[in-house]
């Protein structure tokens, strides 16, 4: 059975909540799924998995959330080969960067090795019904790429 670990920063809940979605279509595929706020996260975890997915909004002027600079760091460390991963985040297209961290986070997984599943899913600021099927049937592929 493959392993996923899932890891978030949030600070007003609209990542967390497109985190969970993902989490519900991973669900269905049987997969085993550890979900963590990147505050409970190290780097050097994700190596014990088969599939790996950020989740981080977007902050300051197109930027990483203060909060996964530690983890982001810490990725230098750790080596992605024979890994599936993909990145997702909540975004304001208000801003000239839309949803950057996202494109961080790919950039930083497929430098460590990783084999980038899956297109960043990005969603405008609170996820819609419709948006959170989204962020289900995103859920469901990646999973299906582990198989
Ligand atoms: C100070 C500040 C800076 C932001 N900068 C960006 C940005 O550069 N690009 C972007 O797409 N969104 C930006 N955002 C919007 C957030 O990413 C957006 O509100 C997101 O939904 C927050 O997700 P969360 O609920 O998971 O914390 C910014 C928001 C704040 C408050």
């Amino acid at each position: 059975m493959a392993k996923v670990l899932v890891v978030y920063a949030s600070m007003t809940g609209n990542t967390e909540e497109m985190a969970e979605a993902i989490v519900d279509g991973l669900k269905e595929s049987g997969a085993e799924i550890v979900l963590k706020s990147v505050l409970d996260a190290n780097a050097s975890e994700m190596a014990h998995y088969d599939g790996i997915l950020l989740g981080a909004y977007t902050w300051g002027d197109g930027e990483l959330p203060d909060e996964f600079l530690d983890f982001y760091e810490e990725m230098d460390e750790v080596s992605l080969e024979g890994r599936k991963a993909a990145a997702f985040g909540s975004a304001d297209s208000s801003y000239p960067l839309f949803g950057a961290a996202v494109d961080i986070l790919t950039a930083k997984l497929k430098q460590i090795g990783a084999e980038i599943a899956m297109e960043g899913l990005k969603i405008e600021l609170c996820p819609s019904e419709d948006e959170k099927e989204h962020c289900r049937a995103y859920g469901r592929k990646f999973a299906e790429k582990l198989a």
